[in-house]
């Protein structure tokens, strides 16, 4: 169903591609896309690339006039100071970096990340102008036992505890069931729709239906070129969050043109 929301296709190159690989990559991207005459009001393409590529990727974007956005896979909840390793959310932005992943599964599992420090992560994104990507999904054990819906709901509300309705209308949420990532397992449309749906009607009880629609809800877990076009059929589906796919700047670019081989 049409909405005012523009669908993004978000890459997330997690722990791959060195400064120099990025370069090549974004190029080949940028290409890709051209070829394929893609129109970026229609569909907005964004990469996450490691911290160390953000410098090369501006430079490539600027000098190239790309219109190709960009961001970083996690964010301090700091701005400065003694916390060794961790990188701002104002260096974030100097960079020119639009998006930031916060919550992915893989923060969550092997850092210990809970819903507690992605609210503040969320928090320190939106207030130096980064919009983030707040991901959220079940592992296989709570998809078993039936509760998906409510598992990533009770995310949802730790991502946004505190948030006001201004800024929880600019957020991106992505759906990202564990079971499904990097696994070949994709989860069907209908599974994608039922949460998704969940999760606008969720911000429509926090907030009210106009930040409901705002909001763009994105699936994540291991799409690919033949899966993208059912998936964006679904009416609370507004794009992809996209792993090891993105790595491959065809099928990426073949991703973002969804419409072209979904025949919509
Ligand atoms: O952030 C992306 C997700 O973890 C999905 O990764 P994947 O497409 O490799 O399954």
């Amino acid at each position: 169903m049409a909405n005012a929301r523009t669908p993004l296709i978000a890459g997330n190159w997690k722990m791959n591609q060195d400064h120099q690989e990025a370069i090549h990559l974004v190029q080949k991207l940028a290409w890709a896309l051209k070829d394929g005459k893609h129109d970026y009001s229609a569909v907005e393409v964004t990469v996450l690339a490691p911290f160390t590529d953000l410098r090369s990727v501006q430079t490539l974007v600027d000098a190239d006039k790309l219109e190709l956005s960009y961001g970083a896979q996690d964010v301090s909840q700091h701005v400065s100071g003694a916390y060794t390793g961790e990188i701002s959310p104002v260096f974030l932005a100097k960079l020119g970096a639009k998006y930031v992943a916060v919550g992915h599964s893989e923060r969550r599992q092997y850092h210990g990340e809970d819903d507690a420090l992605v609210n503040a992560k969320s928090k320190a994104a939106l207030a130096h102008g980064l919009v983030p990507i707040i991901c959220v999904g079940e592992a296989l054990e709570v998809r078993k036992a039936g509760d998906q819906v409510a598992h990533t709901l009770a995310q949802v509300d730790g991502a946004l505890d505190g948030l006001s309705a201004e800024d929880a209308s600019k957020v991106v949420i992505a759906y990202e069931p564990v079971w499904a990532i990097g696994t070949g397992e994709v989860a069907t449309p209908q599974d994608a729709q039922e949460v998704a749906g969940a999760i606008r009607a969720r911000l429509a009880e926090l907030y009210s239906s106009e930040v409901a629609d705002a909001v763009r809800v994105l699936y994540g877990g291991s799409v690919k070129s033949g899966t993208i076009a059912e998936l964006m059929k679904e009416t609370d589906v507004d794009g992809a969050l996209v792993g090891g796919a993105s790595l491959d700047a065809e099928e990426f670019a073949k991703i973002a043109r969804y419409q072209a081989h979904a025949g919509a």
